[in-house]
């Protein structure tokens, strides 16, 4: 090898559109210049505008255009190949230059403003003339033709100056541009074109936000420490670079298309929040899509690689539901070496409480679960035979699980000191007393069956482990009262305590924001405190479960250890407007005494109005639903530009709100119109029909092209038969199922990464933004 070689972010994603033909002959380009790049057939030459710019010959019609990078360590020139364009598209002014705040090489193309912006600004491209080919065919347009003068409209970014764009860090090139430009189409076309800092901060800016807003979302958190002089140091920049390294392998990358774009790539805002030390537990959150998920995978990887040699599993990767661990181990496995992996423990929280237990229990004690329905039906057993009529069985079951198992109450007297912020109603000390007493009934008469529900299992789990975290400390005092010796004299010297540590070095939890007291405890129990313990990933306004926490109360102090993403991969900025006013007007919590909020909240990525629709009825809206899922269909397998055609099975989904309708929608679809759908439960999808469908709860953590939200009614969103017995009764207890089916509408409607069509028949939900 002469050369080392690597590809640009943005050329990654321009090549995956490119056409079989292009990219096969890409391959061969890459390997040629790998071992030569002076070899005549590759042309290479620097453009006039900029030195550190060369264009090379892919084939007749295609260049490669490429910056020199300086020497590696290994004394191995090294090329950034920035982009690949039809030679047409390349001209002089093109340019490579040092962000200012991220010390990244950015690629500027002046072109992708559109002709009136340019015109407006004076700028006149010079086509880059390619004698190679000119001798062949006739000598190419020039990029820009004279127009009459353009009318100069408006500057849309009012009130900002050079000085604070560039102090954001827009890219020097696009300055004067970005502020000549005067509608949103204008603006949007700069976008789609601009380096990724530039790019952030001018749909920041365009969607309002201020200066001092921007600066402190967008800018700070990319800004990385550079030397004097790093303005022309290529080679360390190249090392500052999201790239992907072109060895024999970008074959299959590019082959697979962008689906493995995030394994190489993190943006450095991401980066910083995977390769940070922490001094305790820290916390990543950010609205749907930001990519929280990748970065606690990233920082699962980063800390196996850290790890001594062994073949134990030190590190935890935790999640709430089992469909979502499954979604991760498979994620997880294509980023990591296997046998790193192999140090890695995959579990779902439930199933993790459930290894406590069956690791504590004697032989035949073990308890059987029961859903919390089930319970609840007990619960009523007990009040009626009591003949209570003070409370209702879904106030005490609620009473139960928030503070006596969310707070592990294990005494009366314990009971009487409790918290109950968030409860509504206050219950003076003789209440409390009666409630203690029914509660110690229903669970003697659970216990009696042999069963516990999933709250019940999750608290005794934390138990457990907090007794086994207490004795580690306390052989750990003990050892270092003695002065380090062994701990012959300790009472409790069994062997099996002598090797007692807690059972992880690390902890990495997703989807944090659903996770109870219990849970958290456990977790706390199983890592000691320290360095790299807790990595939580959560978003509040995704909570869809009935769990609140307070971290700090539970031995989790985030303070000084939470960042923000707000940058959107999924979704486009039109779905996200509509979605972020599904929960805007709320107040969310930040798992601590703070609140969270969406603000920033954005995305590069533009397409289509969410669809509203009104229909007349129920065989109206399933018979609009089916024209749609066919239009969806045709659009998704229309043959590419190579011939292709996609398999659209798992690319459109339908949601609804219980699993009722679901049955109901499949079976009408497939009977009346004959689409195949494929049923998402615990385990994931069941079937292999081509439409997924599944209750809001189901697609928490899953992305869809396409998706459908249906039967988002009043009445049925939120679901009013449930919620009229709280209105009264419970106020308090009223507003937080109000805001759980609020959330469920967000979750569900930011799944969609490029269509999202709602629809209802009847009144419409109040929660949708009409
Ligand atoms: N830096 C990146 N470059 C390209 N794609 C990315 C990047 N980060 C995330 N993505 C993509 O964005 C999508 C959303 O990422 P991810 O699931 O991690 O988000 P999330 O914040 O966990 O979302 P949610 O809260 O909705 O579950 C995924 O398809 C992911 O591959």
């Amino acid at each position: 090898m002469t050369a080392r070689l690597s590809l640009y972010q943005k050329a990654e994603n321009e090549l995956y559109k490119m056409e079989s033909s292009v990219k096969t002959k890409f391959y061969d380009f890459c390997h040629q210049f790998r071992s030569d790049p002076d070899h005549p057939s590759l042309d290479l030459k620097p453009l006039k505008g900029d030195g550190r710019i060369f264009r090379a010959k892919i084939d007749r019609s295609y260049r490669a255009l490429l910056a020199r990078a300086g020497v590696g360590v290994d004394g191995i020139p090294q090329w950034l190949i920035v982009a690949v364009r039809h030679r047409k598209d390349v001209y002089e002014e093109l340019t490579v230059a040092i962000n200012r705040i991220t010390g990244e090489i950015e690629f500027v193309d002046l072109g992708v403003v559109g002709q009136s912006v340019l015109q407006r600004a004076g700028l006149q491209l010079t086509p880059a003339p390619d004698e190679q080919t000119a001798a062949v065919e006739p000598t190419p347009a020039p990029v820009v033709t004279p127009e009459p003068a353009v009318a100069a409209a408006e500057p849309l970014l009012v009130g900002c100056t050079p000085a604070d764009l560039s102090r954001l860090g827009v890219t020097d090139a696009l300055i004067d541009l970005a502020l000549t430009v005067g509608t949103d189409e204008e603006l949007d076309q700069l976008i789609a074109g601009a380096p990724r800092l530039t790019a952030e901060i001018l749909t920041g800016l365009g969607s309002g936000m201020s200066v001092d807003e921007v600066e402190r979302e967008i800018t700070q958190p990319a800004a990385t420490e550079l030397e004097p002089g790093f303005e022309d140091d290529m080679a360390a920049a190249l090392s500052r670079t999201a790239v992907t390294t072109v060895d024999d392998d970008i074959r299959n990358v590019l082959a697979e298309g962008d689906f493995r774009a995030w394994k190489v790539y993190l943006h450095p805002t991401q980066r910083k929040i995977v390769e940070r030390n922490y001094g305790g537990p820290a916390r990543v959150s950010g609205g749907p899509g930001t990519g929280k998920t990748i970065v606690a995978l990233h920082r699962v990887a980063r800390l196996a690689a850290a790890l001594p040699p062994g073949h134990n599993k030190p590190i935890l990767l935790t999640t709430y539901t089992k469909n979502l661990t499954a979604d991760l181990r498979s994620r997880l496995s294509s980023l990591m070496d296997p046998v790193l992996l192999g140090r890695v423990d995959i579990k779902h929280i439930d199933q993790l409480a459930q290894s406590v237990l069956n690791e504590n229990a004697a032989p035949g004690s073990q308890r059987s679960l029961i859903s919390g329905e089930a319970a609840l039906d007990v619960l009523r057993e007990v009040l009626f035979e009591h003949d209570e009529q003070r409370w209702g069985a879904e106030f005490l079951f609620d009473e139960w699980e928030q503070i006596v198992l969310g707070q592990s109450l294990a005494t009366r007297q314990d009971y009487f000191k409790a918290r109950r912020a968030g409860m509504g109603r206050a219950l003076s000390r003789p209440e409390r007393a009666a409630i203690w007493k029914l509660l110690e009934q229903f669970t003697l008469r659970l216990n009696g069956l042999g069963r516990e529900t999933w709250a019940q299992a999750a608290e005794r789990a934390a138990r457990y482990e907090m007794e086994r975290a207490h004795k580690i400390k306390v052989r750990a005092e003990h050892k270092a009262d003695i002065g380090g010796g062994d701990l012959v004299h300790l009472d409790d010297n069994s062997s099996a305590m002598r090797y007692v540590r807690h059972r992880y070095q690390h902890i990495v939890v997703d989807e944090a924001q659903d996770l109870s007291p219990a849970h958290w405890k456990m977790l706390r129990a199983m890592v000691a405190s320290g360095e790299g313990d807790l990595f939580i990933a959560s978003d509040t306004h995704q909570r869809i479960y009935d769990r609140q926490v307070t971290l700090s109360t539970v031995g989790v102090q985030i303070r000084g250890r939470a960042s923000k993403l707000t940058l959107s991969y999924r979704t486009t900025q039109e779905i996200l407007d509509q979605a972020a006013k599904v929960v805007s007007g709320a107040t969310y919590d930040d798992l601590d005494d703070g609140t969270d909020s969406l603000d920033g909240y954005h995305s590069l990525l533009h397409g289509p109005a969410p669809e509203f629709v009104a229909c007349a009825d129920w065989t109206d809206e399933i018979a609009q639903l089916a024209d749609a899922l066919k239009q969806w269909r045709a659009a998704i397998t229309q043959p590419g530009a190579d011939g292709t055609v996609r398999d659209p099975s798992g690319t459109m989904a339908v949601c609804v709100a219980d699993g009722e309708m679901a049955g109901r929608v499949a079976s009408d679809l497939a009977m009346k119109h004959g689409i195949t759908t494929a049923t998402l439960t615990k385990e994931g999808p069941q079937g292999n029909g081509e439409v997924h469908i599944g209750t809001m709860h189901r697609f928490k953590g899953l992305e869809y092209q396409k998706l459908a939200i249906i039967g988002a009614s009043d009445g049925i969103l939120p679901r009013a038969a449930l919620l009229e017995q709280y209105a009264k009764t419970d106020p308090t207890r009223y507003e937080r199922e109000l805001m759980k089916s609020r959330n469920q509408l967000f979750v569900a409607a930011t799944r969609a990464r490029d269509a999202l069509r709602i629809s209802w028949h009847g009144k419409p939900s109040p929660f949708l933004p009409l």
